[in-house]
């Protein structure tokens, strides 16, 4: 229950929706206890007029005292609609408050999840899967919203009611009443045991259901390996497999629900039987009026709802509570990576690494060792090395989505940990090796980094990263849609949207990692042609496998195991006659061969 500590900050920010409500929830009770009396008058008017009334067989009177009698009832019957329609009211009223008030609190939690989400390092993401954080931003919420609206509102309503229906019951008859209520904390009991085994039940069936959505999605995913594995069959029995475990646990519920609403009708009719016994015995002894046991068959049948509901609203506070740890647990995460500078500085692109270290945190894995260079405004420099080799670990550093164990990382002479990051970030057109565009227009995949842009700048941009002309030829050009909604591009035009991405920033800074794998050597050296022209003046880092790609560069360097092991420019690499050269050597050899 701690965990839901958390909301009160909400509850406070929605206190003049909170408080109407509980106001709305005893007025709305209020009308509704009151019919049970106006049933209780009526059924004495009716005993009572019906023996003065066969006084009368025969006689004139009988027609007036007939006459009399309608009219009453009819008087009752009215003023009974009229309270059930002013308790319908303030129903409405009060969910209009409370469960409206819920919808405000679900709409600020998953924001504030969703911003938080953001500002965490992508170590935070490599930890953990995506569908669990989808889960506690959709699911966890949605539960935690079961409880601030529904589970609040029935809460109070329950307690008003109970309050108001046990002093009615009591100020009419002690006896009667304490008989009425017996089966209610058997009722109470057993609702709280079925709705534990409910909830643990339909848990496994929400597990299950889980397992095998992500089954089916994965499976779907790779239908392509299945069909030319022509594994079809044997993906079908395992869906059999898995769809039978989340039957056989349904069934289970099914059979808990079936016992379970008899059981309760047993028990609200074993009170009803009781009154009508215990009020019989009491109207005999005078000490009631057979009205009276109108009126408790009244209360006792609104007291079962709200009896039921408080196995239910149990339920739906463990689970909020539940929901909630889960939540805190991330919303308390502090970011790796933060930056409290918010001046804005002009980068030139001077990069300076002295001695520096780093592990991925989560792994261990020792990616850069004892790495020293620098890199000048304005220069083109290139990254060469084995897969494995730290490559991408050095764009991620120089990106600062991680910080260094040890060392210095100067940018323009100033330390990187003390930059402003988002300005600093701003700055830069960084192409990941994986490339990702949303399933979105491919104008506004381009567009992604900038919050205006004209036509024309995009499609200056996809010409700088050769990709203009094969846009042109879809049939909805830049508005074509990527992804899931739309059309799917091939590795090389992928890798190109995503250059342009980058180069639509006009960045004062490029850090390209190994996006021209996929793009074949006369469109990568037309897009080199653009990029010197481009970033002029401004610095590049290219990382690649390619000697081609990057023989132009000012510096290349040649890293091995995390560790620089050559750097300089290509003429100077190949008279070192070390690994670059013999990296060299080898390209050139598949290339004869490959022209062969
Ligand atoms: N996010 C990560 N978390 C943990 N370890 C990582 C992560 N990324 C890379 N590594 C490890 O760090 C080492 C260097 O990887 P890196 O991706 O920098 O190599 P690379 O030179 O870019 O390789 P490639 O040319 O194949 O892309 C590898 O051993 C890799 O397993």
């Amino acid at each position: 229950m701690k965990h839901l500590r958390f909301l009160n900050k909400y509850f406070y920010k929605y206190k003049w929706w909170i408080i109407p409500g509980i106001f709305f929830v005893v007025i709305s009770n209020f009308f509704g206890v009151i019919p049970a009396q106006v049933i209780g008058h009526a059924f004495n008017l009716i005993t009572e007029n019906i023996q003065i009334y066969r006084l009368f067989n025969g006689f004139e009177r009988a027609t007036v005292i007939y006459d009399i009698f309608s009219y009453s009832l009819f008087y009752f019957g009215m003023l009974v609609l009229i309270l059930y329609l002013l308790r319908g009211l303030f129903l409405f009223f009060m969910r209009q408050t409370i469960i409206l008030m819920s919808r405000h609190i679900e709409f600020d939690m998953k924001n504030e999840i969703y911003a938080h989400y953001q500002k965490l390092s992508l170590g935070f993401y490599r930890r953990n899967n995506t569908g669990d954080l989808m889960n506690r931003a959709t699911e966890d919420v949605n539960r935690v919203r079961m409880y601030v609206g529904p589970a609040i509102m029935y809460t109070i309503n329950t307690a008003v009611l109970f309050i108001l229906v046990i002093y009615a019951m009591f100020s009419v008859n002690v006896t009667l009443a304490l008989w009425c209520l017996l089966p209610l904390p058997v009722l109470v009991l057993i609702i709280y045991f079925v709705n534990t085994l409910i909830n643990q039940k339909s848990e496994q069936i929400q597990e299950q259901l889980s397992k095998l959505s992500s089954f089916v999605q994965e499976r779907f995913s790779g239908i392509r390996v299945i069909k030319s594995y022509v594994r079809e069959d044997y993906t079908k029995e395992i869906f059999a497999a898995e769809s039978q475990g989340y039957k056989d646990n349904a069934m289970g519920l099914v059979k808990v629900q079936a016992l379970f609403y008899p059981t309760m009708l047993l028990l609200v009719g074993l009170s009803t039987i009781l009154t009508v016994y215990i009020g019989g015995i009491q109207v005999i002894d005078g000490a009631i009026t057979p009205g009276n046991i109108a009126e408790f068959i009244v209360y006792v049948n609104q007291l079962t709802f709200p009896v039921t509901m408080l196995g239910w609203v149990t339920t739906l506070i463990q689970r909020a509570s539940a929901s909630q740890k889960r939540i805190n647990e991330f919303l308390q995460l502090k970011p790796d990576i933060t930056s409290k500078n918010t001046e804005s500085a002009r980068l030139k692109g001077n990069i300076k690494f002295e001695h520096v270290n780093f592990t991925y945190p989560d792994t261990g894995i020792q990616a850069l060792r004892d790495v020293s260079f620098e890199i000048g405004q304005g220069q083109f420099i290139a990254i060469i090395g084995r897969t494995g080799s730290g490559k991408s670990t050095l764009a991620n550093l120089i990106m600062r989505m991680y910080d260094i164990d040890s060392g210095n990382i100067t940018v323009d002479g100033n330390p990187l940990k003390g930059l402003n990051l988002n300005n600093y970030r701003n700055q830069i057109g960084f192409v990941p090796q994986e490339v990702f565009l949303f399933s979105d227009t491919i104008k506004n995949n381009i567009a992604f980094g900038l919050d205006q842009v004209t036509d024309e700048e995009v499609s200056t941009a996809a010409k700088n990263a050769a990709v203009y002309h094969n846009i042109v030829d879809f049939e909805h050009k830049f508005e074509t849609m990527l992804g899931e909604r739309g059309i799917t591009l091939s590795g090389g035009q992928k890798q190109r949207v995503s250059i342009a991405r980058a180069l639509i920033k006009e960045p004062a800074l490029l850090v390209f990692d190994d996006c021209l794998s996929a793009v074949d050597t006369r469109t990568e050296e037309e897009i080199l042609r653009n990029l010197s022209k481009i970033m002029k003046d401004k610095t590049s880092i290219l990382i690649a496998h390619r000697i081609s790609t990057i023989k132009n560069a000012d510096k290349i360097i040649v890293l091995d195991q995390g560790k620089i092991i050559e750097q300089g420019n290509h003429e100077q690499l190949l008279q070192q006659n070390g690994a670059y050269a013999e990296m060299y050597q080898n390209q050139l050899l598949e290339e004869e061969n490959q022209s062969l």
